[in-house]
């Protein structure tokens, strides 16, 4: 069996003695897709900066590529919820092909100047978002889901062993989220990555597994919520609850949950 691109076994996480994640087990395999699904303050971010290297387990450990997080952090493509400061300063018009462009910036690197298959990259990269007829526009002036689309690209551009979204449709509308998760089934195919969401429609998104983050992780090898992970989704809600009756509604293809797993 090849190795798991992220493993993370017995892990324990905790901000000043108060545990934000515990007893976390967790492979992602090459080529998964995977959703991570979780409410405010469940731990996702958490999460995320652990297997980016950015914190450090409490207790429990984890792989990236078989290392060490933060070892390989030149395989993983990193896509934000949005690109605060310089791309978005409306005096300093940077283009979308130089934004895709700046994944390929590494800390070694001086200057700006690109070679012509480093374009060649970018442009690839941006076709693959479908954004390619908009390369010479200014990002500050596209839209929510256009300037994702090319977060997106310029993640892609290095031809990352490791693709992860953080909340991709955070501040897109819903026209645009959907276009966005047409992208993202389309571009996911052989390429692994992890997309984390509040939202249960990213199931429709092409991805093959999921993960529900809240203070521990429940995960799924296929698209689809047990009862286990909606309880720890919403939490368990007495009968009496306006909330309780809601999930209940929530159609079965969107839950992805059989009627005969229902309560
Ligand atoms: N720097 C910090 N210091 C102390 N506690 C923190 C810190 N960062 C996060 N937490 C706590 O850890 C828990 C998990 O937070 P985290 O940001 O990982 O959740 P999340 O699932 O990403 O939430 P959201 O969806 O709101 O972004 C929360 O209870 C949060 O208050």
């Amino acid at each position: 069996m090849t190795q798991p691109v992220v493993d993370i076994r017995d892990l324990t996480f905790s901000y000043n003695g108060q545990a934000a994640l515990s007893g976390v087990r967790l492979a992602v395999a090459q080529g998964e897709r995977l959703a991570v699904l979780g409410p405010n303050g469940g731990g996702k971010t958490t999460l995320l900066k652990l297997i980016l290297g950015i914190l450090t387990p409490s207790a429990g450990t984890i792989r990236v590529f078989g290392e060490e997080p933060g070892r390989h952090s030149a395989r993983i493509g990193y896509v934000p919820q949005r690109l605060d400061g310089v791309a978005e300063r409306k005096d300093l018009p940077i283009r979308v092909r130089e934004v895709a462009l700046m994944g390929l910036l590494s800390p070694g690197r001086r200057g700006f100047r690109y070679t012509s298959e480093e374009i060649d990259k970018a442009d690839d990269a941006l076709a693959r978002v479908e954004m390619a007829g908009l390369a010479q526009r200014r990002f500050c002036e596209l839209s929510g889901g256009q300037k994702q689309r090319t977060l997106i690209a310029r993640a892609l551009v290095s031809d990352p062993g490791l693709l992860i979204l953080d909340e991709p449709t955070a501040n897109i509308d819903p026209q645009g989220k959907f276009c966005l998760y047409e992208v993202l089934s389309r571009i996911g195919a052989g390429v692994t990555s992890l997309v984390v969401s509040h939202d249960l429609s990213i199931l429709a998104a092409g991805v093959t597994a999921v993960a529900c983050v809240n203070g521990r992780v429940a995960y799924s090898p296929e698209p689809r919520l047990s009862q286990d992970m909606l309880d720890l989704l919403y939490g368990v809600h007495s009968h009496a609850c306006p909330m309780d009756a809601y999930l209940r509604r929530i159609p079965p293809d969107l839950a992805r949950l059989s009627p005969s797993e229902r309560p």
